[in-house]
């Protein structure tokens, strides 16, 4: 029985790992460290709450003494921490608590990592979750690679940068076993809907303006989520201890370009006359300090751990829609601030 801690596991992209990980691996025991912020919502993972090989913690990576009795009790062999603030605008306007969460938070998983494992470092990972923000903004060539330098420019991704820097830190000067994935910008079920593609998606539903930021010719490039799932179970699993890699599906869109073809889709599905939801479409003020471009080069996960994604962007995007679709009443929830109090009360 391999005990592994799972951080943020309530939100959008943990709720998945979580879940494949609980139905995966029934030998091993999942535990899923959330502090329940706004964007963590137990409703993500319902349908397992109940597996036999799953247990739910609340609390929250910036307490050091909890983290350390949590690993002190629990000894786990492994950790995969995607516990983070995530979302670029909000660390415009307050860049302490992404320091708070993802370097604080980080160093407290390190310290606990490292001391509950005393030295004996026999088949212990370290996983950390970080994102290709960390190289910074490209122009209209070239793609992020492992060995791109880092020059992060948003508080968001200079806080994402510091972590990484202090998971490799504790590599080269403590032994510490980690692996590290930097990952393109992903979308999904259960994605928080201030994040550009769920926005969208609810404020086409509610026949609202899509913000769209300054002349919208800003590229991301991106990922379905369950596939970068599928990339963190099989980096956990057969990653190289000391390596990074970058995950990302090869898929880079001009957001004006994608917003076009998310409003064609929700046309479709929504039997609005063609067109309809493209006039919801506004520019709006720029965000500050935009990065023009991310693109990653996925190349060594693809040849060293045979990676691909599964679907095409087209594809993910019409399964996202669908699944927005049939669960309004979750974006009721999340948007009208319930889940802070609905589902999880019980963990208050
Ligand atoms: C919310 C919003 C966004 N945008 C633009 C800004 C970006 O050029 C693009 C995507 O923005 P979003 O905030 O959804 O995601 P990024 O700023 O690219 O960052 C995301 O992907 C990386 C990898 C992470 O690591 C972040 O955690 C994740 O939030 O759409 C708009 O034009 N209008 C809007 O209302």
């Amino acid at each position: 029985m391999k005990k592994i801690l799972i951080t943020g596991g309530a939100g959008f992209i943990g709720s998945h790992v979580v879940r494949r990980f609980v139905k995966n691996y029934p030998n091993y025991q999942i535990f899923n460290l959330d502090a329940l912020t706004y964007a963590g919502n137990l409703e993500n993972i319902a349908d397992i709450e109940n597996e036999s090989n799953y247990t739910f913690i609340k609390g929250d990576i910036v307490e050091a003494d909890f983290i350390n009795n949590l690993f002190h009790e629990h000894q786990f062999d492994g950790v995969i921490h995607l516990a983070a603030e995530s979302h670029v605008d909000r660390s415009i306007t307050d860049p302490l608590s992404f320091v708070k969460t993802n370097v604080i938070g980080t160093m407290n998983l390190l310290n606990a990592a490292k001391d509950s494992w005393n030295d004996n470092f026999d088949n212990k990972r370290f996983y950390h979750i970080s994102t290709d923000e960390v190289y910074g903004s490209l122009g209209a060539e070239g793609l992020f690679t492992e060995s791109t330098a880092y020059d992060p420019k948003s508080p968001y991704s200079a806080s994402k940068a510091a972590s990484d820097h202090f998971v490799r830190a504790y590599g080269e000067t403590y032994g510490l076993p980690y692996v590290i994935t930097n990952c393109s910008n992903n979308y999904g079920p259960n994605h928080f809907p201030e994040k550009l593609i769920p926005l969208f998606i609810n404020n086409i539903i509610e026949n609202k303006p899509l913000p769209v930021y300054g002349d919208g010719k800003y590229t991301r490039d991106w990922l379905f989520v369950e596939d970068h799932a599928s990339a963190i179970d099989l980096v956990f699993h057969e990653g190289k201890n000391q390596e990074t890699y970058n995950i990302g599906g090869f898929n880079e869109w001009q957001n004006i370009d994608l917003v076009k073809l998310l409003c064609q889709q929700m046309d479709k599905k929504l039997e609005r006359n063609e067109g309809e939801s493209e006039k919801l479409i506004t520019f709006v003020k720029d965000r500050p300090g935009h990065d023009l471009r991310y693109a990653i080069d996925a190349t060594k996960i693809n040849k060293e751990l045979g990676w691909k994604p599964s679907v095409t962007f087209e594809q993910g995007l019409e399964k996202t829609i669908d699944w927005f679709l049939s669960n309004k009443e979750w974006l009721q929830n999340v948007t009208s601030g319930e889940n802070q109090n609905y589902y999880q009360k019980q963990y208050k």
